[in-house]
């Protein structure tokens, strides 16, 4: 049988990392797919500056619209990036009839609809396994792995360069910037780096994930997202004091009132598994009702670790390429005309513990303040550590752990405990997860 010709888009860390690995491991990877497989046409901006190591065979252009509209190509794999030229080039693929593979989840996030219904009624697949969690195969693991269960909650480290940025910074109390512009030079950044530390790239490919896990369109607005750039070294130590991690999480929760979809920093017990994934590594933590919870752990980002994902997708299409569309698996898991018209919940009905820092006067009757207003909101408290300031006699650091309560009622007694006088400071809160 003749190879399958793949047109690529894009050249930089991760179409590099494609085309290394596919070139490396052809031999293995025909043996997969039936079939032999090969890159024949490539666009990229700056063509004397790709990392790929072989380029035999490939005609190199900086017009994308051509390598998609080469009569040759038939699988058409994303890597350029972005939602607007991405989205014209995916779309024109399709209704040319050709697969596509993509690594980009800002793409399937915000038109990830719109493409789905597309790619279904032109009878053709868009693959994105690379597009959450880098080389982590959570896609398969969660669409055809769990496909027996139901599916409680996920939650994952899910950005490589935050993950990173976190670690060095508690490790090796690095600068944050400093740690960022190596993450960069590292490849794993986005090439807009607010995207990371803001947690937009997380809440992309949460919403991925929420889609696969509970079948509902993909919603990117409707996720709560917090970056870590507000999270301070004290924290951190406190964090450590108190035996927890910091780490930033994506966690899409199913209640009997909604569903939760939120990004952001999460106090979590340092003995549970994913509190100790550092690095660029990255890890999924499903919890579902026949299997009961499992983790996956691996590379986020990075050249080769995302080309792994980027060609087991071509391999996927590959072998689908003669399969009636029908009886393919489904884009988001669950058959199309199943998704669900789920209510995605207000955050401020969202119920988790809290970690507080405040600075207060260190005087008779200020915790007695603090503590009646958070009963008066049904907030209870789980433990309290008060810190006297080595160079200040007269202020202390309190830090309180709560228990379970409602967002809203959270907001109001920090608005309340605020206004005190003897409080100092804006109330740093930072949720906390026992994801048990
Ligand atoms: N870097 C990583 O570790 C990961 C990246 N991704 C996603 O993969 C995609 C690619 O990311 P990277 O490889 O990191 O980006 P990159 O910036 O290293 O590479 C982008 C490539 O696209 C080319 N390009 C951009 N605009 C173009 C245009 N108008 N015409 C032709 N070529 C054009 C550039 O010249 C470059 O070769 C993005 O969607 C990213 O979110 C996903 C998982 C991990
Ligand atoms: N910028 C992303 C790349 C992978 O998706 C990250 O750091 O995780
Ligand atoms: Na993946």
């Amino acid at each position: 049988m003749k190879p399958v010709k793949l047109g690529l888009l894009g050249l930089g860390t991760v179409g590099s990392g494609t085309a290394n690995v596919l070139k490396r491991n052809s031999d293995e990877i025909t043996r997969r797919a039936g079939r032999g497989i090969e890159i024949v046409a490539a666009a990229g901006k700056n063509l004397d500056s790709h990392q790929c190591r072989d380029v035999t065979g490939m005609r190199l252009t900086e017009d994308a619209f051509s390598v998609v509209n080469d009569p040759q190509v038939e699988v058409v794999v994303e890597l350029i990036g972005g939602t607007t030229l991405a989205r014209e080039l995916v779309l024109a693929a399709i209704d040319q009839g050709k697969h596509v593979v993509t690594a980009n989840k800002a793409l399937i996030a915000l038109h990830g609809n719109e493409i789905f219904t597309r790619a279904q009624e032109k009878g053709v697949i868009v693959a994105f396994e690379a597009a959450v969690a880098g080389g982590i195969p959570i896609i398969k693991a969660i669409r055809e792995g769990l496909a027996g269960n139901r599916i409680n909650w996920v939650a994952g480290i899910i950005n490589g360069t935050g993950n990173f940025i976190l670690t060095e910074m508690r490790d090796k109390g690095r600068d944050f910037q400093d740690v960022l512009a190596e993450a960069q030079r590292l490849g794993y950044a986005e090439a807009d780096p607010t995207f990371d530390v803001e947690g937009i790239d997380a809440a992309h490919k949460l919403t991925i994930l929420a889609s696969i896990a509970f079948g509902i369109p993909l919603q990117f607005d409707r996720v709560h997202t917090e970056g870590i750039t507000g999270i301070t070294r004290e924290d951190v130590a406190y964090a450590n004091e108190l035996g927890y991690r910091i780490k930033h999480l994506g966690i899409a929760r199913r209640t009997e009132q909604g569903i939760e979809l939120r990004v952001h920093p999460t106090f979590i017990p340092e003995r549970r598994l994913i509190a100790n994934v550092d690095g660029v590594m990255n890890a999924v933590l499903v919890s579902a009702d026949a299997v009961g919870p499992t983790l996956y752990y691996g590379a986020g980002a990075g050249s080769e670790p995302t080309g792994s994902a980027v060609v087991a997708d071509i391999v996927d299409v590959v072998r689908a390429m003669t399969t009636d569309p029908e009886n393919r698996v489904p884009h988001l898991a669950f058959q199309a005309d199943t998704l669900a018209d789920t209510t995605i919940l207000p955050m401020e009905d969202v119920k988790t513990s809290f970690y507080l820092r405040l600075r207060v006067l260190d005087r008779p009757g200020v915790m007695a303040d603090i503590t009646r207003i958070l009963a008066s909101l049904d907030i209870s408290i789980e433990a309290i550590l008060q810190k006297e300031q080595d160079d200040d006699t007269t202020e202390a650091d309190v830090i309180l752990l709560t228990h379970e309560v409602r967002e809203g009622n959270m907001i109001q007694a920090i608005r309340e405990i605020e206004a005190l006088e003897t409080v100092k400071t804006p109330v740093i809160r930072i949720r906390l997860e026992n994801l048990k």
